[in-house]
């Protein structure tokens, strides 16, 4: 199931023949496809071509939906180790989406304070508590150009921070999990286009550190991140295009 790297631990991640099903409908269909470690992936394409699907595939969370079904193979590189995650047992589901940890296209805030939102996973995931809880949160915070919005009111429920705010949260919620790879889905959809500036400059400065595969819906905000450019259509991948080298 997993295989320690002696060489080649350049690619992020490695699909071969991947296709998805929803009631025996292709929607995903990739017979090959590499994705490089530490940079911006951008998808693009018509609204139902695949994309937000083939995201979910990374971190295997089409299986939470009924009717759903994935074959092929999904190869990761996590840590130093290559990992099948369609072989993973269901045990291991949590781990993986800890490591590949997505952000939704409309801030999903947990109810509750700034700081339960952090907390909570903290504590599921990773049994983080107490001081070494609050200086991850604290980390992530700033990570996400959010703390000096929130550190005088970090106990203030999070529904009551802008949605500009409330996606920097969800952001920094998933950089609080210490991921590898962050499944970005059009996660400035729902904002300004200053906000939109601010988050694209995050996701700029933290190019390299992760793997970000992000789809857009835009191409000015695909030709401002994209280091390799995925055109889909009809669930299949059309066109790469390197973009930055
Ligand atoms: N949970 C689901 N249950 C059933 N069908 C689904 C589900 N999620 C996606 N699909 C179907 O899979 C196809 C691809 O949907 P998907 O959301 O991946 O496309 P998309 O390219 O991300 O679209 P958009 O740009 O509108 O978000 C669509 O036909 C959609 O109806």
């Amino acid at each position: 199931m997993t295989e320690t790297l002696q060489q080649d631990s350049s690619y992020a991640a490695r699909l071969e023949n991947l296709k998805v099903d929803f009631s025996g409908t292709t929607v995903v269909d990739v017979p090959e496809l590499n994705m490089e470690q530490g940079l911006i992936h951008v998808v693009s394409g018509p609204s139902g071509s695949g994309k937000t699907s083939l995201l979910r595939s990374f971190n295997r969370l089409n299986e939470c939906f009924p009717h759903c079904r994935t074959s092929g193979r999904i190869h990761l590189t996590l840590g130093n180790q290559r990992i099948d995650i369609q072989s993973l047992p269901d045990t291991r589901l949590a781990a993986l989406r800890q490591k590949v940890a997505m952000v939704f296209q409309s801030p999903n805030v947990l109810p509750g304070s700034i700081a339960h939102n952090l907390k909570l996973p903290l504590k599921v995931t990773r049994n983080l508590k107490g001081a070494e809880a609050e200086s991850t949160i604290r980390k992530s915070l700033q990570q996400a150009k959010l703390w000096d919005d929130v550190r005088e009111r970090i106990n203030h429920p999070a529904s009551s921070l802008s949605g500009g705010q409330q996606q920097r949260l969800c952001l920094a919620r998933a950089l609080a999990l210490d991921p590898e790879i962050l499944l970005l889905d059009e996660p400035t959809a729902s904002l300004d286009p200053d906000v939109t500036g601010q988050i694209e400059n995050l996701l700029l400065e933290l190019r390299g550190r992760y793997t970000m595969i992000l789809v857009s819906h835009s191409r000015r905000q695909t030709a401002r991140l994209a280091d390799t450019h995925y055109r889909c259509e009809n669930a299949k991948i059309v066109e790469i295009q390197r973009l930055r080298s």
